[in-house]
């Protein structure tokens, strides 16, 4: 769930009715820089907060990373390049999502992923973001080694509803390198 509001029209109001609506784990979707962001993800039921790395120097990034976990949820630590990997990599981080779109210019360069993931380690969970207009492109990650996407603007401007949207989207595990 996006909660972001100035960038994204997101809120955190969106967050709570999608908490009250389904079981499934949530991601908090925001701009991440200061504890009480962490506290405010778990009180409004979020399982999963986002850290970004570029947005983090290193002490402040392990202290929201400490704070995430022993609230007993999962940091998703966002990447864009090489270098940000390896800080991800270093922190321990589990859960290392690359992101095609570069948060200044909005672009998205799909072929980020495969640079990227390359220098992360497989033990670690990998998770495409952005960049994904269907089916395609879903398998297209998951055949650069994506453990899993994120998809935001195409499950609502899909063909189908977003349920279906989903459904289309899911790539068989055989297409993974
Ligand atoms: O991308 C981020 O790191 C981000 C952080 C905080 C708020 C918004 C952010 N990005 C925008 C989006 O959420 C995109 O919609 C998301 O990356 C999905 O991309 P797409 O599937 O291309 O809509």
């Amino acid at each position: 769930m996006l909660t972001e509001q100035r960038r994204f029209g997101g809120s955190l109001a969106d967050l709570d009715a999608v908490r009250a609506a389904v079981d499934t784990p949530l991601l908090r979707k925001d701009f991440v820089v200061e504890p009480y962001q962490v506290v405010e993800a778990r009180a409004h039921g979020a399982d999963v907060v986002l850290l970004i790395v570029a947005a983090l120097e290193d002490d402040l990034l392990h202290e929201l990373y400490a704070l995430v976990t022993e609230l007993g949820m999962t940091a998703l630590v966002e990447v864009h390049d090489t270098g940000e990997a390896e800080r991800a990599v270093a922190l321990g981080a589990e859960l290392i999502g690359v992101n095609a779109r570069n948060l200044k210019t909005l672009e998205v360069d799909r072929g980020v992923f495969a640079e990227v993931a390359a220098g992360i380690p497989g033990d670690r969970v990998t998770v495409a973001e952005s960049g994904v207009r269907g089916p395609a492109d879903a398998a297209d990650y998951a055949a650069a080694g994506a453990d899993a996407v994120l998809v935001g603007e195409a499950l609502v401007t899909g063909a189908g509803d977003v349920a279906s949207n989903v459904q289309a989207m899911r790539v068989p595990l055989g297409v993974r390198r």
